[in-house]
């Protein structure tokens, strides 16, 4: 994969497909075998600015689909802003048996997601948003002691 300040390289897995209605709402699934560590997709990022996010972004269900983003200020300190993702990273749902992995290029503003194992037709591609879920998960039998009261969930509660 290219990736230069004047080059990033766009992949996205061919195996994959949109189910509009599952027990998670919309979700990725395998159409054909991918094997571990295939790159399922780059995805862009828009990083938001604190008073941003929280005037316009925080109070919209947009809110629920951003991810943290570690920004490091010009003090060496680290401040944990929030960014929209485009691409398909907006719709992998949460699994804590999760068959994909995420990393972050803040330097490029991109997020690169890949196979965790090899995964089978029929899958669902999953992440894993941390512990703190704030949404009841479909996987569970019962309900998480972790879920929030208002039951949204938040993907800003993602630990990696
Ligand atoms: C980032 S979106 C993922 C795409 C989403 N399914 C959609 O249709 O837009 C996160 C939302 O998906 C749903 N979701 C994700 N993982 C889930 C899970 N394990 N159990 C139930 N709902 C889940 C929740 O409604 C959550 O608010």
């Amino acid at each position: 994969m290219v990736t230069s300040p004047e080059h990033i390289t766009l992949i996205r897995c061919p195996n994959i497909t949109l189910i509009p209605e599952t027990p998670k709402g919309r979700g990725i699934f395998a159409t054909a075998r991918i094997p571990a560590g295939t790159v399922i997709d780059v995805c862009p990022v828009l990083v938001l600015g604190v008073e941003e996010n929280r005037e316009h972004i925080e109070k919209t269900s947009l809110y629920h689909y951003t991810y943290n983003w570690p920004i490091k200020t010009r003090d060496g300190k680290t401040e944990k802003l929030q960014a929209v993702i485009f691409g398909l990273g907006s719709m992998f749902n949460h699994s804590r048996e999760q068959n994909v992995a995420w990393t972050r290029d803040i330097d490029h503003l991109i997020i690169t997601y890949r196979a965790l194992r090899d995964i089978e037709v029929g899958e669902e591609l999953c992440i894993s948003y941390g512990d703190h879920l704030t949404f009841v998960d479909a996987d569970a039998h019962t309900q998480d002691k972790d879920v929030a009261e208002d039951g949204i969930m938040t993907l800003s509660n993602i630990q990696v």
